[in-house]
């Protein structure tokens, strides 16, 4: 099994909507899929359950089904940094506890229940703090995970990508690709800041999403490219 964090360069980047995408583009090419979300704030009832949106459009894009409190151990009630939504509920978050939780979900998978490539959804960007001395960051660290940025592409993007392909890089793990998702339909000299990007980041880019009037993975999927994530065989 392949795992890799996704981050973005901000909340609202497109990480969720991109996972989601390189999910089925997997499953497009025969691989089984499973998309987890450790840490939410903010849900919705779905019938009787409280439930993360990208918790839940993670699972409709994952072929491996596990039950949601193993693709969510973490859901806080309120839309708003994990942290302060943990501390209004006296809850603390730590970097072990939810890589154990990581663990518990996918190290029992055995057979067809196997995926091939697990995708792990952050909460925001690279630096999103869990609790007042550690960052989401040192999930990824302590899982040893390789990462893919989404970078939500309006202006202001390129300083976000640019920090956070850094920040990625000195806590000594690899950046695997990168995608760009355009955010903004507003925005200008497109070609001109993905060339940029392109410049900066030291990593294969996986697609330029471009504004969708419909951002469904179906969509998105057609402009992605996974072979840079070396999946097959
Ligand atoms: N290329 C695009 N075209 C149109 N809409 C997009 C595009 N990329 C992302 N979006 C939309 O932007 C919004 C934010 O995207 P998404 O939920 O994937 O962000 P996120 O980084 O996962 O946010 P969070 O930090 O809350 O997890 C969603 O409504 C998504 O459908
Ligand atoms: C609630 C939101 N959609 C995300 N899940 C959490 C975003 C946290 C951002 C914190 C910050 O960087 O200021
Ligand atoms: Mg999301």
């Amino acid at each position: 099994m392949k795992s890799y964090f996704v981050t973005g360069t901000d909340t609202d980047a497109g990480k969720t909507l991109i996972a989601s995408a390189l999910l089925l583009k997997a499953q497009q090419h025969g691989l089984a899929t499973l998309g987890l979300k450790p840490v939410a704030a903010g849900g919705a009832m779905d019938g009787e359950q409280f439930c993360n949106e990208d918790a839940l459009l993670l699972t409709a894009q994952s072929s491996v089904k596990l039950p949601y409190e193993l693709v969510n151990p973490v859901l806080l009630r309120e839309p708003m940094a994990p942290h302060i939504a943990a501390q209004r509920e006296g809850k603390r978050l730590s970097a072990d506890k939810i890589v154990g939780f990581y663990r518990g979900a996918v190290m029992g998978l055995r057979g067809e229940k196997k995926p091939d490539l697990c995708l792990v959804e952050g909460a925001g960007g690279w630096r999103v703090p869990l609790n007042n001395s550690v960052t989401m960051a040192e999930v990824a660290k302590l899982l040893q995970l390789p990462v893919v940025l989404v970078v939500g592409l309006k202006l202001g993007c390129l300083n976000h990508a640019i920090l956070t392909a850094e920040a990625i890089a000195r806590d000594g793990l690899v950046l695997a690709g990168w995608v760009a998702s355009q955010t903004d339909p507003q925005m200008t000299v497109v070609d001109e800041n993905l060339t940029t990007l392109a410049r900066y980041i030291n990593a294969p880019c996986l697609g330029f999403v471009p504004p969708l009037a419909d951002p469904s993975p179906e969509a998105a999927a057609d402009f992605l490219n996974i072979d840079p994530l070396g999946l097959a065989g």
